[in-house]
């Protein structure tokens, strides 16, 4: 079904949604921060980082960080994977996300990206320590646990899937004070 997008959702291409729910009324926002987040998948794994520090703490995500004024995203999400993974990997855009949480002065664009190699060792940094989960319980890609989907923002168990099927989505998310999702829409391009 092609619905109308969600305020701050750009999708340059027809769009089909797959799911929708929450409260009736979308956040207002007047400041957008511009952000990257960026997987690298292969041989039925996934490689998330779980959060030591700072925002999204104790959870499990890609790798990424605000786009600083002189880098475009793909930039940005190349610096964040060696900054926080230690490895540079062939990124490619799979798809594009905004998020709104209450209280918060901006709300957040959000670029992914998606590898299916990459060079370098993964290391542990301060901020992110790297873990392989399976991508598939089905035929798990043993010693790997399933992908953490409890641990992770509650948002991630929509998207995810399309990314790993190679389909291009775009969604929106607002979080409430208490970190709970209220409202959501995704949708695949
Ligand atoms: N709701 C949700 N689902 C999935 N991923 C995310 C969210 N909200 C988010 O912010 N994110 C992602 C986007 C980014 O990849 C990270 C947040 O980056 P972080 O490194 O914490 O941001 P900063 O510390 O401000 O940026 P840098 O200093 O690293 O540039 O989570």
């Amino acid at each position: 079904m092609t619905t109308s997008l969600p305020p701050g959702v750009v999708c340059e291409g027809e769009h089909v949604e797959r799911h929708a729910g929450g409260a009736t009324e979308w956040l207002a926002f007047d400041k957008i921060k511009l952000y990257t987040n960026a997987f690298i998948v292969e041989e039925g794994r996934i490689l998330l980082g779980y959060k030591k520090r700072g925002f999204g703490k104790d959870l499990y995500n890609g790798f990424g960080g605000k786009v600083e004024p002189e880098e475009t995203p793909l930039q940005a999400a190349i610096r964040e994977m060696e900054e926080e993974a230690g490895i540079t990997a062939p990124l490619r855009k799979c798809g594009t996300l905004f998020f709104v949480c209450d209280g918060l002065d901006h709300a957040f664009h959000i670029d992914l990206y998606v590898a299916n190699d990459y060079t370098g060792n993964i290391t542990e940094t301060d901020e992110m320590r790297p873990e392989w989960f399976a991508i598939s319980e089905d035929t798990p890609s043993a010693p790997h646990p399933p992908i953490p989907y409890k641990q992770m923002w509650a948002d991630d168990v929509f998207w995810m899937p399309m990314l790993l099927a190679n389909r291009p989505f775009v969604g929106r998310a607002d979080f409430a004070k208490d970190g709970t999702m209220q409202k959501w829409w995704f949708a695949e391009v």
